[in-house]
């Protein structure tokens, strides 16, 4: 099929039940399904898997934890996935009576298969220097260690004391897992480049390897009836069946997720060979470890991006609901003012006029007094009153009245300086403050004031006219004399007024 990627898997060993999953995702076009064309290579004693890997003779390679070794010699070689949870890996030796523990294979001659870092850390771990026993290339026999030279070897629990208890022979096992030794066993693995430039076909493949395991498992005698017909003839079915239990345990199924793999237990391995001295350098434990990196930046990314729109999304409308409502305090802050200002101006200005109203000029009095004690200034006071005024309103009516008030109020606030304040004291009477004036000049604006009234007359709607008179009192500020008695005194002088005739000045003594 030529829609689907060409991927080749290096076995570390020959076609047995260790590789069932991979069996199984091939039959049941798992391996298809995702998109792979997937070829099987065959291991053995001799095959050096991660060479081959490396050397992109295979794009995947199956290898034991000794992976980490070859990756600590700057080889880029990356673990997809930790198949068995738990290392099948042990020492067999001859029955022989001197051989009771590893440190009795010192000058001994034992067959050794690639990466077994396990064994050498087993060593170690009991004291025995490897340099002290002659390793050799593995045969791939486990009856060899029965005859010449060689007494023991490295081996599978999966599948040789099967084989030596049918050949009724006597052996012992050395199992590192005694020694606290306790490591993955078979990995999947592939290369760096292969990783990054392929993520999604490693993805993909793992998956689908998985599926197949999981398959294998619950389908055991069925994948046996495959391996022989399809890739291994003459392994015995019986042998098989052994192997399939021991590695049913090996991957802790219900217990672990297939291919799982921790940091912190690749991490524990790592230590377990640096003490061993079988790490060239140290090793990025993350960066051994395959991450797949497109569907979870992708849902990240997405994430991210619609949160923050959220997140600008209610900041924007908190803003303007914020920028509304002090926009609405502002305009509401600024009526206040607005009335307040007006409600304070009506409770001292008089309605008609516009004038001061009696309260209203009592506070500038209070308030000029001070300044004229403040910057020693003179302060006069002028009150006057229209004369036969009760005349007018009963001649031309009460509206004729009030509209010869209203010219009266605006003759005097022409008449008079910037300074000067008035105010109607009430009915027809109104004062004038005079700040920094004395008597003459108080005198020189009354006299000015009544000539004004001469000149102006009241014209009334319908083209009758009149003009009004008042009767003036004028006084000056006596020392430290207070706003009630200089309005007492200036009521008086304006009384003498009216008793002289009216539209006259009366001046205070
Ligand atoms: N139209 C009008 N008349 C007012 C107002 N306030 C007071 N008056 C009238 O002014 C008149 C004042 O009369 P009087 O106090 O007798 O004094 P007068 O008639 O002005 O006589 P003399 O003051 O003695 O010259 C009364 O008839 C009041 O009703 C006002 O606001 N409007």
């Amino acid at each position: 099929d030529d829609d689907l990627f060409p991927v080749s898997i290096q076995l570390k060993w020959y076609h047995q039940f260790q590789f069932a999953g991979y069996y199984a995702a091939m039959d049941k076009g798992y391996f298809r399904d995702a998109g792979l064309d997937v070829t099987l290579h065959e291991g053995g004693p001799h095959i050096h898997v991660s060479e081959r890997v490396l050397s992109g003779k295979a794009d995947f390679g199956i290898a034991t934890s000794g992976l980490l070794s070859v990756r600590s010699r700057g080889q880029p070689v990356v673990a997809v996935a930790a198949i068995f949870q738990q290392s099948p890996f042990i020492l067999i030796t001859r029955d022989d009576p001197d051989i009771h523990s590893p440190a009795d294979l010192v000058g001994k001659t034992i067959m050794v298969e690639p990466y077994s870092h396990e064994l050498f850390t087993y060593f170690h771990h009991q004291g025995v220097d490897i340099d002290d026993i002659n390793m050799i290339e593995h045969s791939g026999s486990p009856f060899d260690i029965f005859s010449g030279d060689i007494v023991g070897m490295t081996a599978y629990t999966t599948t040789d004391p099967y084989k030596l208890d049918k050949a009724g022979e006597d052996y012992r096992v050395f199992n590192p897992k005694d020694a606290g030794i306790d490591y993955y066993g078979d990995t999947l693995f592939t290369t760096e480049e292969f990783a990054h430039q392929h993520n999604d076909k490693v993805v993909a493949l793992r998956k689908a390897l998985i599926k197949g395991w999981r398959y294998a498992l619950r389908n055991q005698e069925e994948i046996i009836t495959l391996i022989r017909n399809d890739y291994n003839a003459a392994i015995e079915p019986d042998l098989l069946d052994f192997e399939a239990k021991r590695v049913a345990q090996l991957l802790i199924p219900g217990l672990m997720e297939i291919g799982h793999m921790n940091p912190a237990r690749w991490q524990k391995i790592a230590e377990g060979f640096r003490s061993a001295s079988l790490l060239q350098d140290d090793v990025d434990v993350e960066a051994f470890m395959f991450q797949a990196d497109e569907p979870k930046n992708w849902r990240w990314l997405i994430y991210t991006l619609l949160v923050t729109a959220l997140v600008t999304l209610v900041v924007t409308v908190a803003l303007i609901l914020l920028y509304n409502l002090n926009r609405k305090l502002k305009i509401e802050n600024r009526r206040r003012v607005a009335l307040e200002k007006k409600l304070t101006q009506q409770a001292v200005t008089d309605f008609g006029t516009g004038v001061l109203n009696r309260r209203g000029f009592l506070e500038v009095m209070e308030y000029e007094l001070r300044r004229a004690d403040r910057q020693g200034t003179t302060l006069s006071l002028l009150a006057f009153d229209l004369d036969h005024f009760k005349v007018i309103n009963d001649t031309y009516g009460h509206a004729a009245g009030d509209q010869a008030l209203t010219i009266v109020a605006s003759t005097c606030r022409d008449t008079v300086r910037g300074i000067d304040t008035t105010g109607r004291m009430g009915g027809e009477e109104f004062m004038i403050a005079l700040p920094d004036t004395d008597i003459e000049g108080a005198r020189t604006l009354a006299q000015r004031f009544l000539e004004k009234l001469r000149d102006t007359p009241i014209v009334l709607a319908d083209g009758r006219r009149f003009s009004v008179t008042a009767s003036i009192g004028i006084i000056c500020r006596k020392a430290d004399e207070d706003a009630e008695h200089m309005m007492k005194r200036v009521d008086l002088a304006m009384y003498q007024a009216k008793e002289q005739g009216r539209n006259c000045i009366s001046v205070a003594a």
